[in-house]
């Protein structure tokens, strides 16, 4: 769903979620008083023509809506805000970060609408929650090698939400149970928690070694259960998104990463060869065709530059290593005016 309301008055058509929706959108005559200013008043007519079958007609237009609002709020030119535990409260970390397009970040296959679209239908079901009386929170584990963009992954995402994102590290020494338990659930509205590096907190319940058992000794004041209470909250009602990211997922209690606690798991691994092609064109080219030229004079530079990106794959996949995204990434960065030399000198990835 794209450029929802930028249509001018009159009548249009789109698809949205496999049905035709008619968009009537009416300047009337007379003016509204908003803000000391007369403006336009405007009325838009919304109807679709579809079968719903199972799903009813006011699911439909709830995910619609929410999923308009999202879109809209990830247009308005502010920044990222990033909040960091300080004492008690949340603070800003710095100025609000630029945001960082959902489409430049490359993941396998279609991770990233799949991804996308679970966090949109979670953020549009508050009632469906209500209903049954279940805690309205859902948590993502993110895993996987460092460098495939968990990280990036989620501060895009929040960006396009228009969501801030509240950063808070287990392992921070002047952290405990009930400072964790006090800022989880006083969080800023409109944000994700995010928890990184989740599996350096605590020491596994059964250690195997003496030596992993004493790794963990004095590392954080916060316990499992501590962690595992603020979790669960007591002001479950508020919607509540949490990521977690590790390099090391079997090191995590399971008690944490059980179902109503984490309940989607993603895998984020090395580069397969589409992504190492889509990396590559999005590095050299980084805006959709029909942004920059809508006469397609530059599609015939893409269709050379995809040439160029098979290449470049198959020069990486002949090194035989397992190669993440973060490693293209640098290396293109080395090359950056120079396809040709980023597939010549391929064998510098390291
Ligand atoms: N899938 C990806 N698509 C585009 N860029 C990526 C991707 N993965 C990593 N990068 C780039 O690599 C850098 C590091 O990525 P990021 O911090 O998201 O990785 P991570 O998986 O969170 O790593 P870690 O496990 O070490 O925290 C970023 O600058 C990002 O732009």
């Amino acid at each position: 769903m794209n450029h929802f309301f930028t249509p001018g008055t009159g009548v249009h058509y789109f698809n949205y979620r496999g049905k035709f929706v008619k968009l009537e959108r009416n300047r009337e005559k007379s003016l509204i008083h908003k803000d000391g200013v007369r403006k336009p008043f405007e009325t838009v007519t919304l109807t679709t023509y579809g079968i719903f079958g199972r799903s009813k007609p006011a699911e439909f237009w709830h995910s619609f809506l929410a999923s308009a609002t999202q879109e809209g709020l990830s247009t308005l030119k502010t920044g990222l805000v990033v909040y960091q535990a300080i004492g008690p409260e949340w603070k800003r970390l710095g100025n609000p970060r630029k945001k960082r397009p959902l489409e430049s970040v490359i993941l396998e296959g279609n991770t990233l609408e799949n991804l996308f679209d679970d966090v949109v239908e979670f953020l549009a079901s508050e009632q469906w929650y209500t209903d049954r009386g279940i805690p309205y929170r859902r948590g993502y584990l993110f895993y996987g090698p460092p460098g495939t963009g968990k990280s990036s992954f989620i501060s895009a995402l929040a960006g396009r939400l228009g969501y801030s994102i509240c950063m808070l590290s287990l392992s921070e020494r002047t952290l405990d149970d009930l400072r964790l338990n006090y800022l989880i659930n006083n969080m800023p509205p409109k944000s994700f928690l995010l928890l990184e590096d989740v599996d350096a907190a605590f020491a596994p319940r059964d250690p195997e070694t003496p030596t992993q058992q004493k790794m963990y000794e004095g590392l954080s004041r916060v316990t499992l259960s501590g962690l595992l209470n603020a979790l669960d909250g007591v002001a479950s009602s508020e919607e509540r998104l949490i990521f977690m990211t590790t390099n090391y997922k079997d090191r995590l209690d399971s008690a944490l990463i059980r179902p109503g606690r984490v309940d989607v798991q993603h895998y984020f691994g090395y580069c397969t060869p589409e992504m190492i092609q889509l990396l590559f064109m999005r590095f050299y080219y980084p805006k959709k065709v029909e942004d920059i030229d809508p006469k397609q004079a530059l599609a015939i530079k893409q269709k050379e530059l995809l040439e160029l990106a098979k290449n470049f794959s198959n020069a990486v996949l002949s090194l035989k290593k397992n190669i993440s995204p973060a490693q293209i990434q640098k290396h293109l960065i080395n090359y950056k005016d120079d396809t040709q030399a980023a597939i010549e000198s391929v064998e510098e990835i390291k």
